[in-house]
């Protein structure tokens, strides 16, 4: 048995009122319609002794997809089989009933109907604004709760009724956009997945397994060590993305599947692709349920029905097959040679509120004719029940990212192996860190040659002084800018990964912790390796080393607390200003800070480049240092003097290292911690 399988299920099954999916391993769309009728009877029978199945929530067979679909794709080159992932689970249907949504007053769902019986793949269509996002999300539990968003309505697993938000863990969805780490391969992406959201008893030979199975059957087998790749990195086509992304769900096991345009953006023959492992998923028994946009016949004949939205109402509600049919029963007939898909479309974009048909096949008696809005609003809300009913609700913080987690232990490990795998792998950026580094610092040596040499005799402190603060600061400067857009630019894979609980925020922060500690040491060695002999520098080069990697971290630490206030990176880059303009203010170069308005001095606490400068200027001025070996007794007498004047005009006072160096740390946890609690904050109350 398949981790994450139901112990019921398998009761069930082997019980007999289940069928054994794939056993029967019926090819669809190669009977005619007595066969597939007789082959429905009698998988619906066993599935749901005694019940009453509504004629467009009929139970697919089970079976394999590929062996004879007539498209003009022809074949794929891949057997989507996912039979051994879904072995022993019941086939899931997903019933709606009167969903209502409303944002500020607007109804956006106005009392929707549908369903996904056994073994179907159904589209959800409507032009631009129709609602379809919005029920997909309801559906999927992952509404944002707010004072002026109303949510209604009742969702049914099996004929069971359900709480989205409880039922959230056997659901997957697969975002529009790929939200995968570039540097990942499509082999790394899914084993991510299974280590972290696979209970910790599967084995890991159980977990190979399935991720060796579910990269088969997504065709993903021969591209298994490409990276996925962005706009930087080459890496897997658009189609291959996206099977990534549909994989990376799947590890779970789910018994729906919600997928928003899982086409979009995709050539012909790779929506073609999706679509048939969608339908083969459908076929093992997980109702699939995805939003497209204008389908070309050949995909979207491969659906088993479609559910089509538009002003938020149900204009079509029934199998795909059946509708040109069920449009002509009310009198609008789909034109010859037209993809039906497109001809929905057009209808759901032309006609007005009033004339808008209303055909639903799952209304036992349904007569498929316009409706006027008062009557079709009236047998909308007949179909549901009450308000009272409602089984939808909104989640609250705390219900978002909880679910099934592996130990913290275990999740900082695994998210800390990719991220140094992401930093070695990602050549651009690092590059780009370490080649921006060697090049600045070279031309500031360049600059400030010599200057911090107390033999010579045009040595002047005003030189010496510029070296020290120009290397801090640019250390600042430097070391804040990748972190500020880190949180941005993952924001997409962190809200896909934490919103599915596949690890918590503690150890996503702490994994970047661990690397960022390395990486930003050897870049203060960098740094001082260049400017150390060409400025020649008086202090201790090890303390110096050390209090630039102070002064990067902190700096970082602000970073860090931006970065994670933000959405995009556009947002990031605004807020730049924000962390280094009060720290060249309180340093007390431009205006002494006793100067500086008593009711915003205290802002000089939280700015790390003072006590930064203040333990740099101590390491390169304090006791003696500015003497000089060589120079003769009279200039060093003046030079330390001059040294010791800078100290006490900058308020460094040697007998506080201790107090700077406490400064520092309390800043750094200071904003880490407010960074870590920005996260998770906005994560948490993150809905879409
Ligand atoms: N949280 C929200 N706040 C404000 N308006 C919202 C919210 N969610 C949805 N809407 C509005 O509801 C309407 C339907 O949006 P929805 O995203 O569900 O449509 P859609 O059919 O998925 O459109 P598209 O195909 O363009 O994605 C839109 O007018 C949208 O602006």
């Amino acid at each position: 048995m398949l981790p994450g399988q139901d112990d019921a299920a398998l009761k069930a099954a082997a019980d007999g009122s289940v069928p054994a999916n794939g056993a029967a391993g019926t090819p669809v769309g190669t009977q005619d319609d007595a066969v597939n009728g007789a082959v429905e009877a009698v998988v619906e029978g066993r599935v749901r002794k005694g019940s009453v199945v509504p004629a467009g929530g009929k139970t697919e067979p089970a079976g394999n997809v590929n062996e004879d679909e007539q498209t003009v794709f022809g074949k794929l080159d891949f057997q989507p089989d996912f039979k051994a992932l879904m072995k022993g689970r019941k086939p899931t249907s997903l019933r709606w009933e009167n969903v209502y949504f409303a944002v500020g007053g607007r109804d956006i769902l106005k009392r929707v109907d549908g369903q996904v019986g056994h073994n179907q793949l159904c589209a959800l269509m409507g032009p631009s604004g129709a609602g379809k996002s919005s029920l997909l999300n309801t559906l999927a539990g992952r509404m944002s709760s707010s004072k002026n968003k109303e949510l209604d309505g009742s969702m049914y697993v099996n004929d069971e009724k359900v709480n989205p938000i409880k039922f959230r863990r056997h659901v997957a969805y697969v975002l529009q956009q790929d939200s995968l780490v570039a540097t990942a391969t499509a082999l790394e992406s899914l084993e991510f997945s299974a280590r972290l959201r696979l209970p910790q008893s599967t084995s890991s030979e159980e977990r190979t397994k399935l991720v060796e199975d579910l990269l088969k059957s997504l065709g993903l087998w021969e591209v298994k060590d490409t990276m996925c790749g962005n706009e930087m990195i080459r890496g897997l086509s658009g189609g291959e993305m996206k099977r990534v992304s549909i994989g990376v769900e799947l590890v779970t096991n789910p018994q729906v599947l919600f997928l928003d345009e899982p086409t979009s953006g995709l050539d012909s023959y790779s929506a073609f692709a999706v679509v048939t492992i969608l339908k083969a998923l459908a076929r093992s028994g997980c109702a699939v349920l995805c939003t497209i946009h204008q389908p070309s016949s050949e995909i979207f004949n491969l659906f088993d029905k479609a559910v089509v939205l538009a002003n938020g109402r149900v204009m079509y509600n029934g199998r795909v097959k059946t509708l040109p049919a069920n449009f002509e029963r009310a009198g609008l007939p789909v034109p010859p040679l037209t993809n039906p898909a497109d001809f929905v479309m057009v209808l759901s974009q032309t006609k007005s509120e009033k004339e808008m048909p209303c055909i639903d096949e799952e209304k036992p008696d349904h007569v498929p004719v316009v409706v006027s809005d008062d009557a079709r609003a009236e047998s909308s809300m007949g179909v549901g029940g009450t308000r009272d009913g409602s089984s939808i609700v909104v989640p609250t913080s705390s219900e978002i990212g909880a679910g099934r987690q592996a130990p913290l232990g275990v999740q900082l490990e695994i998210l800390t192996i990719r991220e140094f795998r992401n930093l070695f792998r990602d050549k651009p950026a690092l590059i780009a860190r370490f080649g921006i580094t060697i090049f600045l610092n070279v031309l500031f040596g360049l600059i400030f040659l010599g200057a911090g040499d107390v033999n010579a005799s045009e040595w002047n402190l005003n030189g010496h002084f510029g070296a020290l603060t120009n290397c801090f600061i640019s250390a600042l400067f430097g070391a804040a800018q990748p972190p500020l857009l880190t949180f941005p630019l993952e924001r997409v894979a962190f809200l896909r990964e934490y919103s599915t609980g596949t690890y918590s925020g503690t150890p996503y922060f702490f994994s970047k912790v661990m690397v960022e500690l390395p990486l930003y040491f050897v870049t203060s060695l960098v740094i001082l390796l260049i400017q150390y002999w060409m400025v020649q520098f008086q202090g201790n080069f090890m303390i110096l080393t050390l209090e630039i990697f102070l002064i990067q971290i902190v700096s970082a630490s602000y970073a860090f607390l931006a970065g994670a206030l933000v959405n995009n990176v556009q947002q990031a880059q605004e807020m730049a200003p924000l962390i280094f303009v009060p720290q060249l203010l309180f340093v007390g170069f431009f205006r002494p800070l006793e100067d500086i308005p008593v009711y915003i001095r205290w802002v000089q606490y939280l700015c790390s480049l003072k006590y930064g400068l203040n333990l740099a200027m101590i390491s390169e001025f304090g006791g003696d240092r500015c003497a000089g070996d060589d120079n003769p007794p009279a200039v060093q007498t003046n030079q330390t003097f001059q040294c010791q004047q800078l100290l006490i005009g900058n308020d460094a006072d040697e007998d506080l290292v201790g107090f700077y160096v406490g400064m520092l740390i309390a800043i750094f946890v200071l904003f880490r911690s407010g960074s870590l609690v920005a996260l998770i904050y906005r994560a948490k109350n993150f809905t879409t």
